[in-house]
């Protein structure tokens, strides 16, 4: 999506440069020049979420005879934990139960990407791509099931790498019916 707003730049510059001199290296050394204007541009990229609606995406429907489960499994994403500002990244899984108002497949992937492109953590990431889906589509059901590995839990603290956390969120027919929701983990679970 397009957005017009964006991060102020020259302001994260110049707090990239202040970090830079905090953590004890020298931001005028040739490695370091250009590191301020380009994490600048790359925050811009990837909290580009903070400046659009992600709900825009699912606007766009259109109306099928399809009553039954669509799912999207294995959507790669990667957000920020905003508590220590690294990645946490992993994939996320969506489906919900359409009522006569279906998107465009990708649209399910667009909103997941607008909602990680923030920084995050990882139950409201969850909540929020279902309480969008419910809110613009208001289909019968939406589930939500995002595995995550947090880099904050890896490369420092408490060290462990290859452990992932486990989220989800279910609306409607998903969080009603035992039946509608073992067929969703089934389906997302089963062929790996
Ligand atoms: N529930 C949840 N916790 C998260 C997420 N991302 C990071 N955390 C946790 O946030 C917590 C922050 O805890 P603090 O004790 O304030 O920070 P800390 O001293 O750096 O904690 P440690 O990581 O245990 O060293 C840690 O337990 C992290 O593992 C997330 O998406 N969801
Ligand atoms: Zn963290």
């Amino acid at each position: 999506m397009t957005t017009t707003a964006g991060p102020d730049q020259a302001r994260i510059r110049a707090a990239v440069v202040e970090l830079l001199k905090a953590i004890g290296d020298d931001p005028t050394r040739d490695g370091l020049a250009d590191t301020p204007r380009r994490i600048a541009e790359m925050y811009a990229e990837i909290f580009e979420g903070l400046f659009y609606d992600p709900r825009e995406h699912l606007r766009v429907g259109f109306e099928v005879a399809h009553d039954e489960m669509v799912i999207l499994r294995n959507i790669p994403f990667y957000s920020m934990c905003e508590h220590h500002f690294l990645p946490f990244h992993g994939e996320a899984h969506v489906g919900y139960i359409p009522d006569g108002r279906v998107v465009g497949i990708s649209k399910l992937a667009r909103v997941v990407e607008g909602y990680a492109r923030r920084p995050q953590i990882q139950e409201q990431l969850t909540s929020q791509i279902a309480e969008a889906i419910q809110d613009v589509l208001q289909p019968d059901g939406v589930a939500v099931v995002i595995e995550a590995e947090h880099l904050c839990m890896t490369m420092r603290g408490i060290k462990k790498p290859g452990s992932r956390m486990v989220t989800s969120a279910m609306r409607g027919d998903f969080k009603n019916s035992h039946v509608t929701r073992a067929e969703f983990l089934s389906l997302v679970h089963g062929h790996h």
